[in-house]
């Protein structure tokens, strides 16, 4: 597999990703020469700058994953991503004390003029009066968007003995009042605020959040710091505002377009202090990102599910460990399941007894609807398309959920419906690690899913399974474990054999052939 790096991220991530695959590192690419190499790679790194537009997309004929090293997926098209099933992942927790850092030395810059009296002593200017400061203590600051960045800038303004108070739709009073800080409403902050900060995504409802009409119902000594991404501001507005005296000034690092054009009129102010969008620019921070997006993509690429994918449902790290064990598992009984049926499917239940019925198993259900569609289509998939494949084939998927298990801690049972029958499969862990499949049609098992096996439904008299043996044999297939299950209703038992190579149709027609076999069934695990 092959990885290409676009931007300039830390060489521990890219040392990473080199002990597993073949990286090329090349910035600064053209758009039209990206569009022309990217059919050559698996996976994309980037940062801000390559710009992963639809057309890349489109492109991108063997992409599966691209990482974000970074938090912000604003320069990526994730719907195009998504849609041809490449799972986009970012790194949003290795940047947030240096964004957070620079919203603080940002915001203190601006009350201090501290770029403006450095930039005029270097030039031989002494302007002690004219660079006139504010204080931060008792003023009042107003967070717009109270993530992780924001929450952060919360804390360390509340330590500075300012009064915060912060407007994200998403965030509830509780968890605002455990920062110590009260949420209101976006307009009941304005006429409140001397510092206003901005530390939300950029998206369609956040476009020009701040713009002519919210600048007129602020303080006009309101302060301005933007630290998020350039397009939630309407810079031409934001420009005039402070022209005008309705804004008094303004700490940016981030620009609706990147670099930023020396003719903008934010750069043309005194009032408007600059960074080159520097908020992720620490070495920490660089080495944190590139790290966890390179473990993320290899992740991607091995198939194994990952916690910051931006086109899954997220999964928040202690319910990962809880469901983690069970990936394979699930997977693997998707693929039997749907390997037994017979007939048009029409919908799949996921039933999850014992504790692990008591967190988020959606990635669970996703893993094994991969499992259960990977062995039956030829598109490949994996936890982004899944659920869309199943919904556009018109499979229902469904999750019950019980505390009660009767003979093992934790069961998942996945019962497929057909036009034919219904077909039920049943697996736990034993130990920590070892996946097992513990009932197959109601008959009482103990497999290990993987590699090859053969299920066979037979009636219960001697010699059926020295038959199934004996064809193999002479077909040159080995057998490493053999059981047999049994119902309580006598008459007819489940043989399930698991060999060590695939087992040709030719001996599959065989063995359905022998007088008392009802049925059999050749898995592969190996295909998913
Ligand atoms: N300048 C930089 O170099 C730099 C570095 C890191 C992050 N960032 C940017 O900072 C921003 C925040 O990052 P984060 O890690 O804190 O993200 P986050 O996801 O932890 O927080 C974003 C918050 O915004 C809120 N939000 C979303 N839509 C909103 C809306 N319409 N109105 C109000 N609130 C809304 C969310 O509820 C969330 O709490 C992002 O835009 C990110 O790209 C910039
Ligand atoms: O969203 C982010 O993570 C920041 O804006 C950092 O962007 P960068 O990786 O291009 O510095």
């Amino acid at each position: 597999m092959r990885i290409l790096v676009s931007d300039p991220v830390s060489a521990q991530g890219v040392e990473l990703l080199q002990k597993e695959y073949e990286v090329d590192v090349k910035i600064k690419l053209p758009i039209e020469e990206l569009i022309k190499i990217i059919p050559q790679y698996d996976a994309l790194v980037v940062r801000s700058e390559t710009k992963v537009t639809k057309a890349v997309i489109e492109a991108a004929a063997n992409l599966k994953v691209i990482g974000r090293a970074g938090v912000g997926v604003d320069n990526i098209d994730v719907e195009a991503a998504t849609q041809k099933g490449i799972i986009v992942l970012n790194a949003p927790e290795g940047n947030t004390i240096a964004a957070t850092e620079h919203t603080m030395a940002m915001m203190l810059a601006l009350a201090r003029n501290v770029p403006q009296a450095h930039a005029s002593l270097k030039n031989g200017q002494w302007l002690r009066s004219k660079l006139m400061g504010v204080e931060m203590r008792g003023k009042t600051l107003g967070i717009l968007g109270l993530g992780r960045i924001g929450s952060g800038v919360a804390k360390r303004a509340l330590a500075m003995e300012m009064n915060v108070v912060a407007y994200d739709p998403f965030i509830n009073a509780e968890q605002a009042a455990a920062i110590g800080i009260q949420l209101l409403e976006l307009d009941e902050i304005f006429p409140l605020a001397d510092f206003i900060t901005l530390h939300l995504p950029f998206t369609s409802e956040t476009k020009y959040l701040l713009n002519k009409e919210r600048f007129a119902k602020m303080k006009p000594s309101v302060r301005i710091i933007n630290c998020a991404r350039g397009g939630v501001i309407h810079e031409g507005d934001l420009a005039e505002a402070i022209e005008q005296g309705i804004v008094a000034g303004a700490a940016i690092d981030v620009f609706e377009k990147e670099p930023v054009n020396p003719e903008n009129p934010l750069l043309k102010l005194d009032q408007v202090i600059v960074t080159p969008h520097l908020g992720a620019s620490t070495a920490e921070a660089q080495v944190g990102v590139a790290v966890d997006v390179a473990k993320g993509i290899i992740a991607a690429l091995k198939g194994e599910p990952i916690a910051t994918a931006v086109n899954m449902a997220p999964i928040q790290s202690h319910v990962l460990e809880v469901i983690r064990p069970y990936f394979n598992l699930a997977e693997k009984m998707g693929c039997l399941a749907i390997n037994l049926a017979e007939g048009r499917i029409t919908a799949v239940d996921v039933e999850y007894n014992g504790e692990i019925s008591e967190v988020d198993t959606k990635m669970l259900t996703t893993a094994m609807i991969k499992g259960l569609l990977n062995s039956i289509l030829t598109e490949h998939i994996n936890y982004v398309n899944a659920p869309g494949v199943a919904k556009s084939r018109g499979i229902k998927i469904r999750e019950v959920k019980s505390k009660e298990t009767a003979n093992f801690a934790n069961l998942i049972t996945v019962r497929v419906y057909t036009d034919k029958k219904t077909h039920v499969v049943a697996g736990t862990l034993f130990g920590h690690e070892e996946g097992r499949i513990v009932m197959i049609d109601g008959y009482r098992v103990d497999v290990e899913p993987q590699g090859w096996l053969i299920v066979g439904l037979h009636l219960d008299r001697p010699g059926m399974i020295g038959y199934v043996g004996t064809i193999l044999g002479t077909d040159g297939i080995n057998i490493n474990s053999m059981q047999v299950g049994r119902t309580e209703v006598t008459g007819t038992n489940i043989m399930v054999m698991s060999v060590d190579s695939d087992v040709p149709a030719a001996t599959m027609l065989k063995i359905k052939a022998v007088d008392g076999i009802l049925g059999a069934k050749m898995i592969n695990f190996c295909v998913i």
